[in-house]
């Protein structure tokens, strides 16, 4: 019997005095009740219930942390709906204004309707509407570099458009395997920025969505836990009233806590929630283990620089950009320069891919801002063609972005390497590790309790003095801060690396804790001598008889230090 969308049939509703959720407006009450709620609910939705007042939808809504990605703002479509019943009713099927039949144009927006996208495919689409919020003046670069980030514009929707990441999505390989049949399991994608994660999960939400699945994203970083709650609540209606699973996507996983963390697990066993989880950080240390052991951990890998060249060709591609090849000028061919066109060298794309360090954001937000700097500095570009060229290129690239990720391996990446370097007494390596380090925005703290812990673990007794230095380094960069603090630090990091190395102490202190470590059964007594005897009672029991008091004896004492039991026993 067919069924409009916004009825639920009994068996749905569940029984009578059950107190459901409306999945549109969110009010409680009786399930006996949600039917004709919804058809009221889903004609038009009040404000708080006033009626007649409409409640206005807002880009990227956002409900506590969580965040409803409205088809009507997002380029992809049906695929970030939070509630397709209500979203359904208000967007009519068809093509409405857009050049493409199959794109609508909504809150001055553009996108694909669901139907070309799921064919396949979607280079066709993507570069010519979603780049401007006016499709209808594609030649216009400006425009098209305005609004939204070109890495957010070029964002895939498609696995066709999606690059690299050969060895988890390549041909027969599980993941692969599992989006054909639509079967997905709950993920953790884990890999550098800019890698692919949050494209990754959108194209298999999109894929999901099908399957009707509701696809929702969560922010680790402002989603509370009353916030995770909420949405778990959701996803049961969900469930219970639709039969529809939920697919959780939460950016920066390793942010959320043990306690949040727990939170969804049940509900990802129970399988009313399938999480996609997205992190920079090793999630061997970061996620709660028995999530761990609920999820796959897929490692993403930095984009090589081929997948880069393709990924920034395809964005100048959707600009209208044209290539200037290697060796190519473009005066003297004045036959071909058409007073708007915008020239690339090929050299500076290539220098483009190398330097992003496959970090695709980099790479086309660094493309982007170099075209809008030409522009801006054109003085009267209808005159001649305007080149990008390399210089363009190494400017747009931000040098915060010196491919370094504070919070994530690099981190630790490069303290190790830094390490290292000093306790091989490299000067040059060490100034270097320091520098990747300080430029990338490293926190100089961080560094100089390092180089605390490197006086002491590394140098030691042959120079007691390194301790000192580390001290004071770190006190000085407390008191001043970067970027006036880089020097202190270069010179302690100098001092570190030249200074003699001794690790005597270091590994004796090693064998002390495996000594204790190892012991079996209960450690043994501190002797009777050694111990101090402050009261009467415990001079009563023996405490300090017999100590000998060293400085009272002109020759060497005899006296066991040790207990018993640990007699000639030696760490140095
Ligand atoms: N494999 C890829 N193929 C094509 N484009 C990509 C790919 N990976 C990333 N991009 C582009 O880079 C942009 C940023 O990628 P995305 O948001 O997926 O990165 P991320 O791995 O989630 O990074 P972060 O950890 O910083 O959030 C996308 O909008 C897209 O334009
Ligand atoms: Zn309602």
């Amino acid at each position: 019997m067919a069924q409009s969308a916004g009825v639920l049939s009994t068996s749905q509703v569940g029984s009578f005095d059950n107190k459901v959720q409306c999945p549109v407006c969110r009010l409680e009450m009786a399930a006996g009740q949600i039917n004709s709620h919804l058809d009221s609910c889903l004609q038009e939705k009040p404000v708080g219930g006033v009626p007649g007042k409409k409640r206005r939808l807002n880009p990227n809504e956002k409900t506590g942390g969580i965040e409803v990605n409205h088809p009507a703002v997002n380029p992809l479509g049906p695929v970030g709906s939070t509630f397709p019943l209500f979203n359904k009713s208000r967007t009519p099927n068809g093509p409405s204004e857009c050049a493409s039949p199959s794109s609508r144009k909504q809150g001055g927006s553009v996108f694909c309707a669901e139907a070309l996208h799921s064919q396949g495919d979607d280079s066709t689409c993507l570069p010519q509407h979603s780049l401007s919020p006016d499709a209808k003046k594609p030649n216009n670069l400006s425009e098209k570099l305005d609004g939204k980030p070109l890495a957010d514009k070029m964002r895939p929707t498609t696995l066709n458009n999606y690059m690299g990441q050969n060895k988890v999505l390549g041909e027969n390989t599980m993941l692969r395997n599992l989006l054909q049949a639509n079967d997905i399991p709950s993920i953790i994608l884990w890999g550098p920025p800019g890698c692919g994660k949050t494209t990754l999960a959108h194209i298999i939400a999109k894929n999901a969505q099908k399957s009707s699945s509701r696809f929702v994203t969560l922010s680790a970083t402002s989603a509370s836990t009353s916030d995770v709650r909420e949405f778990i609540k959701q996803a049961q209606n969900e469930q219970r009233l639709f039969k529809r699973k939920t697919i959780l996507f939460v950016d920066e996983i390793h942010r959320f806590n043990k306690m949040q963390q727990d939170t969804f697990l049940p509900h990802v066993e129970c399988g009313t929630i399938t999480l996609i989880g997205a992190t920079t950080e090793n999630p061997s240390f970061q996620v709660n283990t028995a999530l761990l052991s609920r999820c796959r951990v897929i490692v993403l890998e930095k984009l090589s620089v081929e997948a880069m060249e393709t990924i920034l060709m395809r964005a100048v591609d959707s600009l209208g950009l044209k290539v200037l090849k290697d060796g190519e000028q473009l005066v003297g061919s004045s036959s071909d320069v058409s007073e708007t066109s915008v020239y690339v060298e090929e050299k500076a794309l290539t220098t483009l891919a190398h330097l992003c360090d496959g970090d695709a954001r980099t790479g086309l937000n660094g493309l982007q801002l170099s075209v809008q700097a030409s522009l801006a500095a054109e003085k009267d570009p209808i005159k001649q063609g305007i080149v990008i060229k390399e210089e363009h290129i190494k400017e747009g690239l931000q040098r915060s972005h010196i491919l370094y990720d504070r919070a994530g391996e690099e981190h630790y990446n490069c303290i190790s390497a830094l390490h290292k370097s000093m306790r091989g007494s490299d000067k040059n390596a060490s100034l270097y590790w320091l520098g990747r380090m300080l430029e990338g925005g490293e926190d100089p703290l961080y560094v100089a309790r390092r180089l605390v812990r490197f006086a002491s673990e590394d140098i030691g007794l042959a120079d007691p003095q390194a301790l000192t230095q580390a001290v004071s380094t770190y006190q000085a960069c407390h008191f001043i801060g970067m970027p006036e603090c880089d020097v202190i630090l270069a010179q302690c990091v100098m001092y570190m690396a030249c200074a003699p190395k001794s690790v005597t102490v270091y590994s004796a202190y090693n064998k002390v804790k495996n000594c204790l470590k190892n012991h079996k059964g209960p450690l043994p007594p501190v002797p009777l001598h050694l111990r101090n005897a402050p009261t009467k009672l415990m001079k009563g029991l023996g405490y300090g008889k017999g100590y000998k008091y060293n400085p009272n004896f002109s020759e060497p004492v005899e006296q066991d230090y040790m207990p018993e039991e640990m007699k000639g026993v030696t760490f140095v």
